[in-house]
């Protein structure tokens, strides 16, 4: 059974610790005392219904979004901070990848990549930002010459890999990807799936991931958080959080859908 993340014990060497957030719009509560830990080094699948506030929770992580009420701390630093340096600090070393790319249409994709490389060290000589350039993109799979690309000019995948490299770019310990596969087919989904356990495993990131995707929770999540009644209701590995008591859970995790997940796995356990 998994534990709810309130009564969990202290997380070993958290990277983020979120405690008693409440974030409202208007009359609309979207989170109340809502507490979740990510372990440095771990993925952390995170999953809810629609609008249970997945990309809200993110966004108060990275200090885009004031919490109405709650306590974050991000690699030691206080993310309510209106501190400029901190502020700073935070988007230095965290990487995001939101769920359209968010790349900059008139640039190439090496100058996408380059935009925070020249933000954060602005005397780079512009033949050390094109070699930096084109190592986060061949990092991220893409072929060199994607590099003189506009994102346009590339597939929804290709896009999804150009906005990696640049979460990449200035090398962050922490790294957050909301929907990461959305929209891509079954072979791309579990190809971008492969490269975030990759890099993962061999940069020693750490990763808050957003997903509906039944199969990136099983095929590279250590843990996963869920959302639902406003709080994070669970937060396990996959073998305990799908025995969870809770209606949304057993919906979600013993649907037709996540049989075929399972299925397509062998088993739901000691995967990675
Ligand atoms: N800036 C905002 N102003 C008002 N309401 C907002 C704002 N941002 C988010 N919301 C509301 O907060 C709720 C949670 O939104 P959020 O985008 O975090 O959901 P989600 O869990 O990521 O959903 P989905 O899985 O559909 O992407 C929604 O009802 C949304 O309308």
């Amino acid at each position: 059974m998994a534990t709810p993340a309130r009564a969990q014990s202290p997380a070993p060497d958290p990277i983020v610790r979120v405690g008693g957030l409440v974030n409202r719009f208007g009359a609309q509560v979207v989170h109340d005392g809502l507490e979740l830990d990510v372990r440095r080094g771990e993925i952390l699948g995170v999953v809810g219904g629609s609008g249970t506030g997945k990309s809200v929770l993110m966004r108060t992580i990275l200090g885009l979004q004031r919490p109405s009420v709650g306590d974050i701390e991000v690699l030691g630093i206080d993310a309510r901070s209106e501190d400029p340096e901190q502020r700073r600090e935070i988007e230095r070393r965290t990487g995001v990848l939101f769920q359209d790319g968010a790349l900059f249409s008139s640039l190439t994709v090496g100058e996408n990549v380059q935009v925070p490389l020249k933000e954060y060290h602005p005397h780079l000589p512009d033949s050390l930002l094109y070699e930096l350039a084109l190592l986060k993109i061949k990092l991220a799979g893409l072929p060199a010459d994607a590099l003189d690309k506009l994102p346009a000019q590339l597939s929804g995948g290709m896009r999804k890999r150009a906005g990696l490299a640049r979460a990449l770019a200035l090398d962050p310990p922490l790294l957050f990807l909301d929907e990461p596969t959305a929209g891509l087919d079954p072979i791309g989904a579990a190809a971008f799936d492969r490269l975030i356990l990759t890099l993962q495993q061999a940069l020693g990131l750490t990763v808050f991931l957003i997903t509906h995707d039944l199969d990136t929770l099983y095929a590279i999540c250590d843990r996963i958080a869920v959302l639902a009644d406003r709080k994070v209701v669970a937060c396990a590995p996959m073998h305990e959080v799908e025995r969870f008591d809770h209606p949304w859970v057993q919906e979600y995790f013993h649907g037709p859908r996540a049989r075929a997940a399972q299925a397509a796995r062998g088993t739901s356990e000691g995967r990675r």
